[in-house]
């Protein structure tokens, strides 16, 4: 999260009235991410997180997220969930933004996942996928494959820039995703932002799962290779196959993935890497002045696109059965 808008002492105050959780003890933004404007709030019963929604969250969708991190957490998935003010609400506003008070989560997340963090994470996202069974709302994936080509049709200029020559390889990403996209794969609720700074970790140990604000209905195998994609790139940008096997291995410890669904990954992994290359082209350029937020670099991504654009070969992701 970042922090883009600042909250007075007053506006703090009142938005605690309408709830029972005592007076605030400290309160403090956090620098981390670039979505949200996130801070730690301590009050005499606990510690918590007000999210106040900024950019891409709408308020129309907070209902979705907030009531899938309350099933989650009903449904014994260890994650962030809202807290209800007196009158039940868990969507509230302050400064005329959407905003929810959420429980803090104990855990650290991990800079460096080494291969054991990879298996844990595979775990905790299938029994992600798990728990989220039964909910009963949806959401379409505003940020899935259809939005891509009209998405980079405003960021080529921006493409170019970054990169002579890259609006045409974008282009033709665009082109063989579109030819290759599967389709009718088992699909459900998903995180799809399963990042490591949005899994928290005991140790070794899978602790629980934050930042559910793009959450929605999509293919589960889709939520992997967007995981596949932020966990098992080493920095020197080759591929670490031994985490992504570790890391499917966790998965399948929960729930074994179909044929077809392991088949789809490699072309999955090359949307996901295009899905992030994206927006972070776009945030490149749009990230606020002032704002205690360090945009996310989209070279990082272009470098993964092109290791998928180099092999489309089911083994460099570990997919192939033994
Ligand atoms: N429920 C929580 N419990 C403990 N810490 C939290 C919680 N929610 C957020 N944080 C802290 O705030 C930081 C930013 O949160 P988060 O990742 O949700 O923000 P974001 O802006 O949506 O980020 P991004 O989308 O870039 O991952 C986390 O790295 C973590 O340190
Ligand atoms: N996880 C995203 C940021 C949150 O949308 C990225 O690394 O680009």
């Amino acid at each position: 999260m970042a922090v883009y808008t600042d909250i007075t002492d007053e506006e703090l105050e009142t938005l605690l009235a309408d709830f029972d959780l005592g007076a605030p003890v400290s309160f403090k933004g956090i620098a981390e991410g670039v979505e949200n404007s996130n801070f730690l709030l301590e009050t005499e019963s606990g510690r918590f997180i007000l999210t106040v929604y900024e950019k891409r969250v709408r308020s129309e969708d907070l209902p979705f997220f907030l009531g899938l991190m309350r099933w989650l957490a009903e449904h014994d998935y260890a994650c962030a969930t809202p807290v209800a003010d007196r009158a039940g609400e868990i969507s509230k506003s302050v400064r005329g933004k959407p905003c929810a008070l959420v429980s803090f989560l104990p855990g650290l997340s991990v800079r460096r996942p080494g291969v054991a963090h990879c298996r844990e994470a595979g775990r905790g996202l299938a029994e992600l996928h798990r728990a989220a069974d039964g909910f009963p709302m949806s959401r379409d994936n505003d940020l899935g494959r259809a939005a891509w080509a009209p998405m980079f049709a405003r960021l080529k200029g921006q493409a170019e820039e970054l990169k002579p020559g890259l609006a045409d390889v974008i282009d033709a990403d665009l082109a063989y995703l579109a030819a290759n996209w599967p389709t009718d794969l088992p699909s459900g609720i998903v995180h799809a932002d399963y990042f490591p700074d949005n899994v928290f970790f005991h140790g070794e140990a899978f602790a629980g799962t934050i930042d559910f604000y793009f959450a929605c209905t999509d293919a589960f195998a889709y939520d992997i290779a967007v995981a596949l994609n932020a966990w098992c790139f080493e920095a020197d940008g080759s591929f670490n196959i031994t985490a992504a096997r570790a890391m499917l291995a966790g998965y399948e410890a929960v729930r074994p993935l179909s044929d077809a669904e392991r088949a789809a990954i490699p072309v999955l992994a090359h949307g996901a890497a295009l899905r992030f290359f994206l927006t972070r082209l776009h945030d490149w350029r749009a990230t606020p002045a002032g704002a205690l937020v360090k945009p996310k670099d989209p070279l990082e991504y272009e470098r993964k696109l092109a290791v998928h654009r180099a092999s489309k070969d089911l083994v460099l992701f570990g997919t192939a059965r033994a």
